[in-house]
C-alpha cells in the first residue's frame, strides 16, 4: 500500500540525505539515506506559504485564500499531505497546524513546510532546526546519524526543562525515546535531570520558563528563590550552576553545538567576573577541564 502513498509523490530533492517512509507508530518519517555526520545541513527549505497572523488567529479562510494564490505544481503538493501519514485531514486547520512551523520574524508568521513537516519528533533527537527566523529554515544533525536512522527533531522549545509527563501533555501524543520509554533507568533520570535543569535555569535567569517569577515549589529555599529574582546568586555559585547544566545537558544527550553556543557568552561572562588574583587561578584551572564534567568536579573541590 505505502508505494502509493501520496507522500511518495513529494518532491524531496536528489541530493537530500533522506527519504520519506513510513515509521512504525508515528505515521511516516524521514529516514537517513545515508551516514550524516554531526553538524552537517539536512535540509534548508522554503515554506509553501506563510501566514502572517498569531496562531490562534489563523482561520480557515486565511488557508483556503494561501492555497488559491499558490501555483498549480504547489497545490498537487499541498494536496498530498495527510493526518500523520493516514487519511486526509478533516480541516485546512488542522492541516496548517500539524505542518507549520512558527516563524521568529519581527511580525508573527508560520510558515507551512512540505517536508520538514516529515519528520517526526524525539525529546532526544538527532538534528535541530536551530533557528526560524528567516522565512527559509535549515535543519542539520546534531549527532552523527546512521544510514537508515530516522531523523528527529523536538518540536517545542523547553523541553530539555520539562518532565515526560508535561511534554506528552504538551505534544498530545506518546513520544517513545528514550527518555520517554517507562521503566528504564534512563527514563527515570531523565526526569530527574530535566527538573534540575528547569530549577537551575531559575537560578541563573531569576524567571520560569514561562518568563514569570514562580511561587511554588521548583525552589524551595525562599532565600535562595529571593537571591535568583533579584540577581544576586554569589558569582562562584552561579558559574557552577551553568557548569552543572551543561553537564546535565550532556547526560541527556541534549548538549548540541547549538546549546553550547546559546550558553557560552554567559559563562565567559561569569569567568571574566572574577577578579581577584587567586579566584583567577581557580577559574583557570576549573576552565581547563576537558569535559563539563570535569570541570563541574574541579569546581566541585575547589
Ligand atoms: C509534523 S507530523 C510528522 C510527520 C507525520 N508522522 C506524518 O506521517 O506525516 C506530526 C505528527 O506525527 C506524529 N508523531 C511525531 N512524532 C512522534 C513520536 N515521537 N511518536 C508518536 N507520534 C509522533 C504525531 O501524530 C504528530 O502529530
Amino acid at each position: 500500500m505505502s508505494q502509493k502513498h501520496p507522500y511518495r509523490s513529494l518532491h524531496v530533492p536528489n541530493d537530500a540525505p533522506f527519504k520519506l517512509k513510513p515509521s512504525p507508530g508515528k505515521g511516516w518519517g524521514a529516514f537517513a539515506t545515508r551516514r550524516i555526520e554531526q553538524g552537517a545541513m539536512i535540509l534548508k527549505e522554503k515554506p509553501l506559504f506563510v501566514l502572517r497572523k498569531p496562531h490562534q488567529e489563523i482561520t480557515e479562510a486565511d488557508i483556503r485564500a494561501a492555497f488559491d494564490r499558490l501555483g498549480p505544481s504547489e497545490k498537487r503538493q499541498f494536496l498530498l499531505l495527510r493526518d500523520n501519514g493516514s487519511s486526509p485531514f478533516s480541516n485546512m486547520e488542522r492541516l496548517c497546524a500539524e505542518n507549520s512551523f512558527t516563524l521568529s520574524t519581527n511580525s508573527p508568521g508560520h510558515g507551512l513546510f512540505l517536508l520538514h513537516s516529515r519528520f517526526n519528533h524525539s525529546c532526544v533527537p538527532n538534528s535541530k532546526v536551530p533557528t526560524t527566523g528567516d522565512e527559509v529554515i535549515v535543519s542539520y544533525a546534531t549527532r552523527d546519524i546512521d544510514a537508515d536512522e530516522e531523523i528527529t527533531f523536538c518540536y517545542n522549545t523547553d523541553f530539555e526543562c520539562r518532565t515526560r509527563h508535561e511534554r506528552h501533555q504538551a505534544l498530545r501524543f506518546t513520544c517513545d525515546c528514550k527518555a520517554c520509554l517507562t521503566g528504564t533507568p534512563f527514563q527515570q533520570v531523565s526526569d530527574m535531570r530535566r527538573r534540575l535543569l528547569r530549577g537551575l535555569q531559575y537560578l541563573t535567569v531569576g524567571v520560569d520558563l514561562d518568563g514569570r517569577r514562580q511561587d511554588s515549589t521548583l525552589i524551595i529555599d525562599s532565600k535562595l528563590k529571593k537571591a535568583a529574582q533579584d540577581s544576586s546568586i554569589p558569582l562562584s555559585s552561579r558559574l557552577f550552576y551553568y557548569l552543572l547544566t551543561m553537564c546535565l545537558l550532556a547526560e541527556e544527550g541534549l548538549l548540541d553545538d547549538f546549546m553550547v553556543e546559546r550558553y557560552k557568552p554567559a559563562i565567559e561572562t561569569a569567568v571574566a567576573l572574577f577578579r581577584t588574583e587567586s579566584n583567577v587561578v581557580i577559574v583557570r584551572h576549573v576552565m581547563a577541564q576537558k569535559s563539563w564534567l570535569g570541570k563541574c568536579g574541579m569546581a566541585t573541590r575547589l
